[in-house]
């Protein structure tokens, strides 16, 4: 079977049965050989359906007599797919997203419906030549980008909160889009320019990153990732240009003990054993072993002798106890800085998840601030968006341990760019063009045990 629709079909129904959006289009992939154009139809055809599918419901709802969650779970999916096409993939002609999708109604059991598929989707086609906007919104302003944008009304509420109105629409427009993905140059095994030469040689584009001396953003489509030139040589490591601005929060220097308490798969743990020119010693500790296995594959890879493993609870590793110069506790979070990387995590939080983290990350900055040696620095770092999971646990964490305190970037620091009166650094993506994220380097006195 290689129609790259009814693979995206299977896909995702499993999506709908509770499977990471990732998981089950790997797992579809991994099954069929199909030419490149055809993978990214089916990717962008997977993802672009579970992130749009509150706006495909609405339209659903707007367009059948029957509600969305009315409708057979399939059929839905089936529905979504056409009316996928037919509002976001301005490549595909308004009849073939039609047609195919009929086809689709038909090979998986509704064959008697295929005139209601067919008459909702030309439905949608002649309201779009009517009208700018097909679709009906309802009045309430929060529910209104809600729909529009596909975002559950509590996440704009967040954003709104903070940013207002016309920055918010900004935000949820750029979580839409497909993500960029940068590379990390490793400086012990090359350097940039030869990375942008071997990308280069097999037709790879990159361009440089402001502020990043070692990150490159490659453009364009490039395959399977881990074929590119350099990586099976340990040259560069996959990582946004906001992690890596983690790397030099923390400033690691050669020599010092550095723990990494929630580490797995190792991206930050090997950017700071590289900017230490791999002498000393790094902690990667985490509590989940077969996210740690990739670590060490990392590891190896880059040729990094100075990193070593921890398998726990990082709240119960007494171990390491004023034994840190530095300590990174790169927290467990909701993710809504990195929405677009994750086609389904929109659907996956909720309010609650949020609380439920905010006191696990709690627990975990009281718990590896202990790791920290007199004098010593700990950065606090989420790719999440929510004050509840960012400047709430910090600002606890600052009340009940009055031995620390916040150490902004210096006014000469590149730094300073993403700091704010309070001395922590937040990246909103539609401003900085990089993941969401939250950092704050804290330094605890001298005179405390
Ligand atoms: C944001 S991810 C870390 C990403 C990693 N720093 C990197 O750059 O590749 C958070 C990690 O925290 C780990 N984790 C969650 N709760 C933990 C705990 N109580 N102790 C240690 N690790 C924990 C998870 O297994 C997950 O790997």
């Amino acid at each position: 079977m290689t129609n790259a629709r009814q693979i995206a079909f299977n896909a995702l129904r499993d999506v709908h049965k509770g499977a990471y959006a990732d998981v089950a289009l790997n797992r579809v992939l991994q099954k069929v050989s199909l030419p490149s154009h055809d993978r990214r139809l089916l990717t962008e055809l997977v993802y672009g359906s579970v992130r749009r599918q509150r706006t495909l419901d609405a339209l659903i709802d707007q367009l059948a007599t029957k509600k969305y969650h009315q409708q057979p779970q399939d059929l839905r999916i089936i529905i979504h797919l056409g009316l996928y096409q037919l509002r976001y993939q301005e490549r595909i002609p308004a009849s073939a997203a039609v047609n195919t999708t009929v086809q689709l109604a038909k090979e998986n059991g509704f064959s008697g419906l295929t005139g209601f598929v067919n008459g909702l989707l030309r439905q949608y086609i002649r309201l779009g030549e009517k009208l700018p906007e097909p679709l009906k919104l309802p009045e309430n302003p929060v529910e209104r980008l809600g729909i529009l944008y596909s975002f559950p009304d509590w996440i704009i509420q967040v954003w709104l909160d903070e940013l207002g109105w016309a920055q918010t629409e900004q935000l949820c427009e750029w979580m839409n889009q497909t993500p960029t993905i940068d590379l990390r140059v490793n400086p012990l095994r090359a350097s940039i320019g030869q990375v942008e030469e071997a990308l280069g040689s097999v037709g790879i584009l990159t361009r440089r990153v402001r502020d990043l001396p070692l990150a490159l953003r490659l453009i364009g489509s490039t395959g399977g990732i881990q074929n590119l030139p350099g990586f099976a040589e340990g040259w560069w490591s996959v990582q946004d240009a906001s992690a890596q601005l983690v790397g030099y929060v923390l400033n690691p220097q050669s020599g010092e003990v550095v723990i990494d308490a929630c580490a797995a798969p190792g991206g930050k743990t090997t950017h700071i054993a590289e900017l230490m020119g791999d002498e000393g010693e790094v902690w990667g500790c985490d509590r989940t072993a077969s996210r740690l296995r990739k670590l060490q594959e990392n590891a190896q890879r880059l040729h990094l002798q100075s990193v070593r493993i921890c398998t726990g609870d990082s709240r119960n590793l007494p171990q390491f106890n004023s034994r840190g110069d530095r300590v990174l506790l790169d927290a467990p979070c909701s993710g809504l800085g990195t929405l677009h990387r994750h086609a389904d995590a929109r659907w996956r939080q909720t309010p609650e998840s949020v609380q439920e983290l905010s006191t696990l990350q709690t627990e975990l900055i009281a718990q590896t601030s202990k790791f920290v040696k007199p004098g010593g620095v700990l950065v606090y770092a989420t790719c999440t968006l929510h004050p509840a999971e960012n400047e709430q646990v910090i600002s606890r964490f600052l009340t009940d341990h009055p031995h620390w305190q916040i150490q902004p970037p210096g006014v000469d620091s590149p730094l300073v760019r993403y700091s704010t009166p309070e001395g922590w650094l937040k990246v909103w993506p539609h401003q900085q063009n990089m993941d969401g994220f939250f950092m704050v380097r804290l330094r605890k006195t001298n005179n405390c045990q």
